[in-house]
């Protein structure tokens, strides 16, 4: 007998009616399953790319510019995105409204790093960046919270810093061309001046070989193998000799250079603290508090010799790179360059070079200074933050052990509170009313929730200041080729966890005739402070 037709085919009354029992009974099945999977936890990841068996997401991720892809997802999948590469479960967080909602309003859950089986247990190099959520991070970060973090404090480092802008400033007279480097000395002279007491008079300076040569090696270790090893720790425990294990025997070189760059700086300190002739910096005052009768055990020494060597590797390039943007967006925009030195000229006058206690009275320039900060995303991807515990986020399931990045890029592009976001315009960020988090890119540029950067607040004032001395004494214009024609930088910033704009090429040269004479004044008043 034919029967009709049903959605299961083409079956007799009594067959299908058995049919429908059994569908029934699967959707109850599935309800019964679906509640149990949920009252478990066994709820679903966030959205994100089609993932493979046993690599998940790897050969979607590129090895540079991982910001633009983790953005690109983002158009496709949401603000919060689940991938995974190998076994490590990764989200990634592209909006600034779910780093609050998850690292700074769940700061116990997110404040883990990954663990970085290369650098912290292969090479040794256990400083604040890569640290796990311990009490070890808990006193480094005392230490720098106490440095770094109290207005008061911070204030006191504001000598050292104008003297180092001038000597920035007499830098830029002399030697124009080489832009970049008296950048990155200045930078490294306030870390070192601060950290330890010691003055750079350039960078072929004894400390400053140490602490780049052992920086570099770090990054030149960490290639594809000690990256596998990153996600399979369990290769730490080959033999040296193995093929594949060279990355074990390059560690034990660069361990030789971050001891140097740790210990040399460190022991120099503790000889003038016992000779009597130290300069207060942060390791005698680290040291001061932590020696007991003059004493100090070598735990403790490792201790603060890492925490200082921290100092250098975090606050030197970061606050370059911002200053190198900064000359970057001057040479592209003239007319942004000559509104602020019409602000400076009006407020500071030109009988005198701008101190920190001008900022109130010079919003162009702030604005500008935010838009740097916009603009070239220093850190674009944040330092990634681990989940310590499982949690759920908006019904989904976030894995305990995710890596969890802030792709600060994709903030800095948002095109709703950014219009034409890779346009330079610092008029954004004049006359707004609101308080939100886009209204200032510092509120979000320097990370989120508990690992948010402690050195903000002295790596802006640095920025600012070689700014405003910049920008009150001399001219960036482009640079010409021998026939005379303009050279237009490309807007091009280097992969990696720290963005440089590529090298390019500039004219810096006097404003006027009075500048030279204000820088030598200037430093004639620093000499003799
Ligand atoms: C423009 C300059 C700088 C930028 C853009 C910057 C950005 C960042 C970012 C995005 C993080 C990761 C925060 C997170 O995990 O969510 C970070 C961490 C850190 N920064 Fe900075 N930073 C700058 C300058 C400095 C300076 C000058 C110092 C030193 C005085 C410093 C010391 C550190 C340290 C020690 C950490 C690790 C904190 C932790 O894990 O608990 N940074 N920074």
């Amino acid at each position: 007998m034919i029967t009709k037709w049903t959605p299961v085919g083409v079956l007799s009354p009594s067959a299908s009616s058995y049919v429908g029992a059994a569908v029934l009974a699967c959707v109850a099945l599935w309800l019964v399953y679906a509640s149990w999977a949920r009252f478990k936890g066994f709820r679903r990841y966030p959205p994100g790319p089609r993932r493979l068996p046993f690599i998940g997401n790897l050969l979607q991720l590129p090895p540079h510019y991982q910001h633009l892809t983790f953005m690109d997802w983002g158009k496709q999948y949401g603000d919060v995105i689940y991938a995974r590469f190998f076994s490590t479960p990764v989200i990634v967080l592209n909006s600034i409204d779910a780093c609050r909602a998850l690292m700074d309003k769940k700061g116990a859950k997110y404040s883990g790093r990954p663990p970085f089986t290369f650098h912290n247990e292969i090479i040794e190099w256990r400083n604040l960046v890569l640290m796990q959520y311990t009490d070890q991070w808990r006193r480094h970060r005392r230490w720098y919270r106490a440095a770094f973090e109290s207005k008061a404090v911070v204030d006191t480092y504001r000598p050292l810093q104008m003297s180092e802008a001038h000597k920035l400033l007499a830098d830029l007279l002399q030697n124009p061309e080489q832009f970049m480097l008296h950048i990155k000395k200045y930078a490294v002279a306030i870390i070192m001046g601060l950290g330890y007491g010691i003055s750079i008079s350039s960078m072929d300076d004894e400390f400053i070989q140490h602490v780049d040569h052992a920086v570099e090696s770090v990054f030149q270790s960490g290639g594809p193998a000690a990256l596998l090893v990153d996600f399979f720790p369990i290769l730490k425990y080959l033999p040296a000799w193995m093929p594949g294990a060279g990355f074990k025997r390059l560690a034990r070189q660069v361990q030789g250079s971050i001891r140097d760059m740790e210990y040399i700086p460190l022991r120099r300190v503790q000889k003038a603290m016992a000779a009597g002739t130290v300069k207060p910096s942060i390791a005698s005052s680290i040291l001061e508090e932590t020696m007991k009768d003059g004493r100090l055990s070598v735990a403790d020494e490792r201790e603060i010799a890492s925490a200082l060597g921290a100092l250098y590797a975090a606050g030197t390039d970061t606050t370059a790179t911002t200053t190198q943007c900064f000359m970057l967006a001057m040479v592209l925009n003239p007319e942004v360059q000559k509104k602020a030195q019409a602000e400076l000229d009006r407020v500071v006058g030109n009988s005198r070079l701008p101190d920190i206690g001008d900022r109130d009275a010079l919003p162009y320039l702030d604005a500008i200074i935010m838009e740097v900060y916009r603009w070239c995303a220093p850190v674009p991807l944040g330092v990634p933050h681990q989940l310590l515990e499982e949690d759920e986020h908006m019904g989904y399931r976030m894995p305990r052990g995710s890596t969890v990045f802030s792709n600060i890029w994709a903030m800095t592009r948002d095109e709703q509170h950014y219009a034409d976001p890779e346009r330079f315009d610092p008029e954004r960020f004049l006359d707004v009313t609101d308080e939100s988090d886009f209204s200032d890119p510092r509120k979000y540029v320097f990370g989120f929730g508990r690992r948010i950067c402690p050195g903000r607040f002295l790596a802006d004032a640095s920025i600012w200041l070689a700014a405003a001395n910049i920008l009150a004494t001399l001219d960036i214009r482009k640079a010409r080729t021998p026939t005379g024609e303009e050279i237009t930088p490309e807007v091009q910033f280097a992969s990696g966890s720290v963005s440089h704009p590529k090298p390019f090429v500039c004219n810096i040269r006097p404003r006027s005739s009075k500048s030279n004479e204000l820088v030598l004044r200037a430093l004639r008043a620093d000499r003799s402070a």
